[in-house]
């Protein structure tokens, strides 16, 4: 089906808060103009996924997620990384994926680091940004990526359709969560990745205890898929407060702002 005729699925964004709702309404206008059309279905790779699954196997049952990460609303700049020599970097110290931050104010990204990182790493990459506009989709999928991630604090309602236009582009969605609200509404959109984010992106907030209460939530409520516990993990004992309950954890500032990406991926996951 082509979706040239369908309507923009209504976003609420004025009553995103603090940080979050700031950047959300920049990448709006970012958007505003753009072509919501998502263009020919592409079939489901599951790259994602699947490389997940299978690095909680081999190595393990928790797999990484790495991030290319530059800076952040919190810290400022992190290091002047380069997205390949990054990628290539946490590949050889074992991530089963990546994650490239492609929103340039506040985090220092760009859709050309994640074209260079698709083009250069054998893992599969996530297209992390502030998804507000199917054209954002369109350009992860033509970028290469094998995921995009989509944030319930942002799309609200609107996650399902968002989810359906991943789901045509082919890509795998990392369906983003921090309270019992915004799970329950993932959990019913029938999301087949969801991550838990420790961090409050309205007050930019860490509590690490977020990702194993909500966590153990979805699995109580008889989930069957993947859950990624995300943010804030600094050394192997924050690690270790989701080994037996997450599937991967996504990790970018104590990475990116080690000096040695390669050694600081093998220490943190303890390989
Ligand atoms: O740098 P940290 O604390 O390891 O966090 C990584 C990742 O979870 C974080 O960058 C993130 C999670 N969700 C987001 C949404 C948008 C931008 C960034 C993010």
């Amino acid at each position: 089906m082509s979706r040239a005729s369908a309507a923009l699925p209504p976003l609420n964004l004025r009553a995103v808060p603090g940080v979050l709702g700031q950047i959300v309404a920049q990448r709006a206008g970012d958007y505003e103009a753009a072509d919501p059309e998502l263009g020919p279905q592409r079939s489901a790779q599951r790259r994602f996924e699947t490389a997940l699954r299978l690095g909680s196997q081999e190595a393990g049952p928790l797999s990484l997620i790495a991030e290319v990460k530059r800076a952040s609303p919190s810290q400022g700049a992190i290091a002047p990384l380069d997205p390949v020599k990054a990628a290539l970097a946490y590949q050889d110290g074992g991530a089963s994926a990546l994650s490239v931050l492609t929103e340039p104010r506040h985090f220092d990204g760009h859709l050309d680091f994640l074209r260079a990182v698709v083009g250069a790493a054998a893992i599969p990459a996530l297209r992390k940004d502030f998804v507000v506009h199917p054209a954002m989709l369109r350009e992860a999928a033509e970028a290469g990526a094998a995921a995009a991630l989509l944030m319930v604090s942002v799309l609200g309602e609107a996650t399902g359709a968002y989810l359906e236009m991943a789901s045509h582009l082919g890509l795998d969605a990392l369906v983003e969560v921090h309270d019992d609200r915004e799970l329950d509404l993932a959990l019913a959109t029938g999301a087949r990745i969801i991550g838990v984010n420790n961090r409050d992106l309205t007050t930019l907030h860490i509590d690490l205890a977020v990702s194993p209460r909500l966590i153990r939530r979805a699995r109580d409520a008889g989930f069957e898929g993947l859950l990624v516990a995300e943010s804030g993990y600094r050394t192997p004992a924050d690690v270790t407060q989701v080994r037996g309950l997450a599937d991967a954890v996504l990790v970018g500032s104590s990475l990116a702002g080690s000096g040695d990406l390669t050694r600081a991926a093998r220490d943190l996951m303890e390989r």
